[in-house]
């Protein structure tokens, strides 16, 4: 059966992707494009067998899913399209009106997170639509932006804080965006097909990565980059491992939404057998 998996419709995909879609890694797969937000309903739904999908959205339904080791987008430092930009330094924006894109979950806790802790600042979030800044209203007085929307909208507000680097400088630890996971009832009918697939994607990772000058002179017109600072973003900033440091950064992450009643609890992170 061929599983059907979800990938981010932003060039942050490319480097686990690229290699799957060109036809030089086989996999049986069927690809179904969304945002984080759309991938992270279809998953739950059982819409999809398997997804790149938010840290956060893992936590909420550990019980359902499994991750898939070695694979993540995460930052060890700025992330470039993890910003969030404002017309007022962020320990301004104490009742003020802010949006959230919708297209995300793990960016809008973690901002959340960051403005209260770090800036010690509470605004009024509004879910919104965040994809130029252009449209922004002008009582809206900063906006959380991710993906390719957020690589366009570069210095276009005032100020700008990356949430990597924020996490980084707040906690010294790499922070993981999102994870790959698959259905538990889908590993458990198809474990066979789900282990192919995880070293598939593998393999795409390791291929992609070493085609990443190849990648970006198609993919950075897409977000008004030149191909070399693409490349540099793609290559030094996003990184698309799972290591003991990645993942503590995850813990600590989910332990702070704990703290902050906006998680349950600490989820066990719990992954696929490798074989
Ligand atoms: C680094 C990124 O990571 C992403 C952020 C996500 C989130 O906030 O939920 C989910 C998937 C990733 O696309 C990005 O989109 O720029």
């Amino acid at each position: 059966m061929a599983l059907s998996l979800g990938k981010v419709a932003y060039i942050n995909c490319e480097p686990v992707y690229y290699g799957i879609e060109q036809g030089a890694i086989p996999a049986e797969c069927r690809i179904v494009d969304g945002t984080p937000a759309e991938l992270n309903r279809m998953l739950e739904a059982g819409d999809l067998d398997l997804s790149v999908i938010s840290a956060i959205e893992y936590a909420r339904h550990s019980d359902r899913y499994l991750i898939l080791p070695d694979l993540a987008i995460g930052s060890d430092g700025p992330a470039e399209s993890v910003l969030f930009l404002s017309r007022v330094k962020p320990a301004s924006l104490d009742g003020r009106l802010v949006h959230l894109t919708r297209d995300s979950l793990t960016s809008v806790y973690l901002v959340k997170l960051l403005l209260a802790k770090v800036f010690g600042v509470r605004p009024q979030f509004l879910s919104a639509t965040a994809d130029t800044i252009d449209r922004l209203p002008e009582d809206v007085a900063g906006v959380l932006m991710i993906g390719d929307p957020a690589l366009r909208a570069r210095g276009q507000l005032p100020f700008t804080l990356d949430l990597g680097q924020g996490w980084k400088e707040w906690t010294g630890l790499p922070f993981v965006f999102a994870v790959w996971a698959v259905r538990r009832d889908v590993y458990d009918d198809h474990r066979e097909e789900t282990h192919r697939l995880h070293r598939a994607l593998l393999s795409s990772k390791r291929y992609s990565l070493a085609r990443l000058d190849e990648i970006c002179t198609t993919v950075c017109q897409r977000v008004g980059l030149d191909s070399d600072t693409c490349a540099t973003y793609l290559k030094e900033r996003l990184s698309f491992d799972l290591t003991p440091r990645h993942i503590e950064g995850l813990y600590r992450f989910f332990t702070l939404l704990e703290a902050e009643g906006d998680l349950p609890s600490t989820p066990v992170l719990e992954f696929i057998d490798v074989v």
